[in-house]
């Protein structure tokens, strides 16, 4: 099978990359996903200074008899944008595309970015976090339209070139058909990465009768198993509605399998989360192996043969 595909015009060797927040907060890191078999890569949220973020226990697996997902309520924590731009110009995008993502705690701060991003004039692709539910006492934008909107247009003057949006779950029709008309106002957002962590779960053990992590009371963003229907929705969902977008799928990808499902669901990329932060970058070669012989067996030569061509029942 042939696992080569493209992100807007560019050449990708494949449709896989880490998502934000997972193995890309510090340079040895960024490094290790730069030389990894990851079609692409993406750099941790970041504010405009540095942050410690939230205080520990604050990232979990969840296990039974093998993991189920992951808890997490990190907090923002990075190294500053400074940092993630040194990072970003030295980067090799002959070796494969490098996304930044940016998460400011203020409209002013994602506006700064944008504007220093704009200005180093380096070919690093804007992913805007919109959905980062651990900083305590901030909401999310992806769950506030008005704010949203603002931002988007906000950005969009503002960088004057083609950028992304990491969003949040949404779990109601309306809020689809609301989210997509607004990302439809923009055409400068190219592309929609789905989904951030489901925010805000609970989970408690049964022994110490205690939560798992610390921050906010033990409540959390859940990843890993418990999220892939959900955002195998949202990818579809943003799929059919926005269809002048790029969807990047995000969400319960731990083998070829999911990574397919993404795809059949209207993903041209597939990021990895709680598995990439469990296994480490060594997941990339196993998840395309599988995906290549998942390919292999149902005929399929190229990802074009089968992308976005989920049937629904008659
Ligand atoms: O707590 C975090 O740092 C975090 N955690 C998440 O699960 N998603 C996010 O976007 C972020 I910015």
């Amino acid at each position: 099978a042939d696992l080569t595909t493209q992100f807007l015009e560019l050449p990708l060797k494949n449709p896989l990359m880490n998502a934000s927040g997972v193995w890309c907060s510090v340079a040895s890191q960024l490094e290790a996903l730069a030389e990894s078999a990851a079609g692409a890569m993406v750099s941790k949220s970041c504010t405009l200074q540095p942050r410690d973020g939230n205080p520990e226990p604050r990232y979990r697996v969840i296990n039974g008899e093998r993991t189920f997902g992951s808890i997490n309520s990190m907090g923002l924590p990075n190294e500053g944008f400074a940092y993630y731009l040194r990072y970003a110009q030295r980067h090799d995008y002959e070796q494969k595309p490098l996304f930044m993502s940016i998460s400011g705690l203020t409209l002013d701060d994602n506006l700064t970015m944008v504007d220093s991003l704009k200005d180093a004039v380096i070919p690093a692709l804007l992913e805007v976090n919109l959905s980062c539910p651990n900083v305590p006492g901030k909401s999310q934008i992806g769950y506030d339209f008005d704010a949203m909107d603002t931002l988007l247009a906000e950005v969009s003057s503002g960088y004057q070139r083609p950028f992304g949006v990491k969003l949040p779950p949404y779990f109601d029709m309306a809020h689809f058909d609301e989210a997509a008309e607004i990302l439809n106002r923009y055409p400068l957002v190219a592309f929609v990465t789905c989904i951030n962590s489901i925010g805000n779960a609970l989970v408690i053990d049964i022994d110490s009768e205690t939560t798992l992590i610390k921050p906010k009371d033990g409540f959390g963003g859940l990843g890993g198993d418990y999220v892939l229907p959900t955002a195998l929705a949202n990818v579809n969902a943003f799929y059919r509605r926005c269809p002048e977008k790029t969807i990047i799928g995000c969400g319960g990808v731990k083998s070829g399998t999911e990574a397919f499902l993404h795809l059949l669901a209207g993903a041209t990329l597939v990021q990895i989360g709680t598995s990439l932060y469990e296994e480490g970058p060594g997941i990339f070669p196993r998840v395309l192996d599988e995906l290549a012989a998942i390919m292999d067996d149902k005929g399929y030569k190229t990802i074009a043969d089968f992308r976005g061509k989920l049937k629904t029942i008659a």
